[in-house]
């Protein structure tokens, strides 16, 4: 077989576990797209926009751990650029790669389309750096191979996405046949004696402390170190807490979990649990204005070790050069072995009675009636808004997922990244939480969800407007236009008919909604549920109030 450029990405990506690329067609990439089409094993699925595209690959590596997205110069790749921030800050590997002007424009002087009207075209690879590991701009086929491997491999090694673009006639220029690369990522070169130093270091502090806590956090599963933290919460005996955005990142039907920590709006007992331990490890934290509920919840003293994906923190001291993964097994292996611990019996934080069938559905009812969803091959997708805080009132079985955006949160992500997610997951059971406000912005992909008979379950919370707003400071700006949200499945439909939108006003209604999408293997199900704009959880009323006096902080200097 001859290679091009093309098909050296197409077999790199092959190659890394991307069966499925995101892509939506511009005149800088359709050579491009014809190289990826014809590449055996590689499956082209498109998008309604950029941005949509962006959040797709940023779903589809959540459940396959890289992913690539294809769009057109300027206009495209732009458009992109929020889900590829968006990727940076999850820490999730998204190769995004834009088809580029002709290699032989490049210092011309000429003007081209889709560009800024300037005869410099490295506005984009300028604006593509700071929300990357690694920009490279191919406009020869001889430096293509390097530059492809080098963007795929720093984008594995960080967990963080590259960007490649490639000029539109070097797409199916003849190239090097690639050799071998696995999706395996590179240890950090690791310091022998630093990681000794923190282990000792360790050792030495945890002696004579008999009440530790583990709490894991949001960049645990990028740093794959899950397996290794339920090892060491078995080895100390310790309770184990997750923060918000690192719900389900450790199995809550293990004996050891106790709940989400997030400040003030923790589950009940697990501030107080924290409180009393003289040895608090955070595992891989994002310690930001929300996860501390306005830098309420912030650890500090010296009972708290912070172990980070390449760093460990303790008592006024810093260890790097190692990875976490090395860190963890290594202390593990070293422990002596404490007393095993019993699973908590206090029954489940959140257990509502049903409301009355005929009843006006209710914020609880919805969310009890979403609980009974949950099974151990159900991803749950929660959008901003009071869905986080809904979510956070489930109890996941073992191995069931749920996937939030809380770094970065850009309202819409949710529905293009679940889509993307899907096809990634066939097989899981796909639920989407998602707020009126928030479905305005990426609705489109809905449409896709359909082309491609993926049976997403949708909860559309009709609550109208940006609740979660409201509950930080509201004002005229947090209403918005109502939509007949089931009614857009017969749009999105056409002469398809894989879609289903259900109404859902009480709970004798949703019951029946679920039961059919549940039965509606062929397509989304989006279930509008219609709720008064002031039932929302008392959890992101307590949260609102929290984050509005920090946004309102008094300028230090006047
Ligand atoms: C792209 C983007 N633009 C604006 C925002 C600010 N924002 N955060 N949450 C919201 C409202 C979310 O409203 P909904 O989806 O209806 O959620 P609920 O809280 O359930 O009403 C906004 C407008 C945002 N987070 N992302
Ligand atoms: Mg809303």
């Amino acid at each position: 077989m001859t290679y091009t450029v093309g098909t050296y990405l197409a077999a790199r990506l092959k190659q890394i576990g991307v069966a499925h690329h995101f892509a939506v067609a511009g005149d800088y990439n359709l050579i491009l797209l014809d190289q990826l089409l014809g590449y055996d094993g590689l499956k082209q699925i498109y998008c309604s926009n950029e941005l949509n595209c962006s959040f797709a690959a940023e779903g589809y590596a959540r459940a396959r751990g890289v992913a690539a997205a294809i769009v057109t110069f300027g206009v495209g790749a732009l458009s992109a650029t929020n889900g590829i921030a968006g990727a940076y800050a999850e820490n999730l590997p998204v190769i995004l790669i834009s088809g580029a002007p002709n290699s032989n424009d490049q210092g011309s002087g000429r003007i081209l389309h889709h560009t800024i009207g300037k005869t410099d075209y490295n506005f984009q690879l300028e604006m593509m750096r700071p929300i990357t590991c690694a920009a490279v701009e191919i406009n020869d086929a001889a430096t293509a191979p390097e530059k492809i491997d080098y963007a795929i491999r720093t984008a594995l090694a960080e967990q963080k996405p590259a960007y490649i673009s490639i000029a539109c006639n070097i797409a199916d220029a003849p190239c090097l046949r690639p050799g071998p690369m696995t999706l395996n990522r590179p240890l950090r070169n690791h310091d022998r004696a630093s990681l000794k130093a923190a282990l000792d270091a360790t050792l030495d502090w945890l002696e004579g402390r008999d009440k530790p806590m583990i709490i894991v956090g949001s960049k645990l599963r990028a740093a794959q170190a899950q397996k290794p933290a339920i090892a060491l919460a078995e080895k100390m005996g310790s309770p184990v807490a997750v923060m918000a955005a690192a719900k389900s990142f450790f199995p809550e039907t293990h004996p050891s979990f106790r709940g989400v920590y997030w400040g003030l709006v923790s589950d009940p007992g697990v501030e107080e649990l924290i409180n009393a331990s003289d040895a608090v490890i955070y595992l891989a934290p994002v310690f930001n204005d929300f996860s501390t509920v306005g830098w309420h919840a912030m650890p500090e003293g010296e009972n708290v070790l912070v172990a980070d994906p390449d760093r460990v923190t303790l008592a006024q001291t810093t260890y790097d050069g190692f990875s976490l993964v090395e860190y963890l097994d290594a202390l593990t292996a070293q422990l002596a072995q404490r007393g095993a611990i019993a699973a908590p019996d206090a029954p489940r934080p959140f257990n509502p009675t049903p409301t009355p069938p005929d009843a006006p559905l209710t914020n609880d009812e919805m969310t009890r009636q979403i609980q009974g969803l949950m099974t151990s091959d159900t991803t749950l997708f929660a959008e901003t808004g009071d869905s986080w805080f809904n979510a956070m009132r489930l109890s996941l079985p073992a191995h069931a997922r749920l996937e939030l955006e809380m770094q970065w949160g850009h309202i819409g992500w949710s529905i293009p990244s679940m889509f993307g997610n899907a096809i990634g997951s066939q097989g899981r059971r796909h639920v989407v939480m998602v707020g009126d406000g928030s479905f305005q912005l990426t609705a489109q992909e809905v449409s896709q969800m359909i082309r491609q008979k993926l049976p997403v379950i949708i909860f559309l919370i009709n609550n109208r407007g940006y609740v979660i707003e409201i509950a930080i400071h509201d004002g005229p700006y947090n209403m918005i236009k109502n939509w007949d949200y089931a009614g857009l499945m017969d749009v999105f439909n056409a002469e398809d008919g894989h879609g289903l939108g259900l109404h859902a006003r009480t709970g004798a209604a949703l019951d029946a909604a679920i039961r059919r999408a549940l039965a509606n293997k062929e397509g989304p199900t989006l279930i509008e549920c219609a709720l008064d704009q002031k039932d929302c959880t008392k959890t992101l009323r307590d949260w609102g109030l929290q984050v509005s006096g920090t946004n309102g902080r008094r300028a230090q200097i006047s």
